[in-house]
């Protein structure tokens, strides 16, 4: 496709928008966990701004080695998110799983729905109240597939501690939880997440 400026500005502007929408979005979804929980919503961590949140835009092309009964071919392996929350659009293709009892359930594509996904930071801060959910993507054999992902994160150097002690996770910062990760997945090709930081 040609490069257009024009393009190119309104997808800038939509994107902007976007980001806003979900931010405060993400928000308002903390606050009724937060008072799920019973308590207000000045509880919740505040350094999670629009310099710190993003969108991510997922495309995974066609491939013909797909079986989703088996879990061949992953378009994202399994994870979990290592944010607050993450908030995604998935288009009609379909092909989202979510760990369930113990199996992978496929999430039906419904364009009018957002899908919603504790993350492990919201986990950790809600004393396992919440779990953050094991998820990945099964791509399609003929089709290829879009979704849009909105991640509610904090600053690198923001504590992420208890609501309530006491906590089963020692205090840690969203850096050196992001840089854990890293390290694991760099030295054996698994994430070890939120096992790394109990107590
Ligand atoms: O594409 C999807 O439906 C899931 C994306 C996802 O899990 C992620 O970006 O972390
Ligand atoms: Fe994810």
């Amino acid at each position: 496709m040609m490069y257009s400026p024009i393009l190119a500005l309104s997808f800038r502007e939509s994107m902007k928008n976007l980001g806003m929408a979900m931010s405060n979005l993400g928000r308002a979804l903390a606050d009724v966990l937060v008072q799920n929980l019973g308590y207000s919503c000045g509880n919740f961590p505040k350094n999670c701004d629009e310099k710190t949140c993003f969108l991510r835009l997922n495309r995974y092309p066609p491939c013909p080695f797909s079986r989703p009964e088996t879990g061949a071919a992953c378009g994202l392996v399994s994870h979990t998110d290592s944010d607050y929350l993450t908030i995604l659009y998935q288009d009609h293709v379909g092909g989202l799983q979510v760990m369930k009892d113990s199996r992978w359930v496929a999430v039906r594509p419904n364009r009018n729905a957002l899908i919603v996904n504790i993350g492990d930071l919201f986990q950790a801060w809600s004393n396992d109240a919440y779990k953050s959910v094991e998820h990945r993507v099964i791509t399609n054999a003929k089709r290829e597939r879009y979704s849009i992902a909105y991640f509610v994160c904090p600053s690198y150097d923001s504590t992420i501690g208890a609501y309530a002690q006491p906590s089963r996770y020692r205090s840690f910062t969203f850096g050196e939880y992001r840089k854990q990760v890293q390290d694991d997945v760099k030295r054996t090709g698994k994430k070890f997440g939120l096992s790394r930081f109990q107590v």
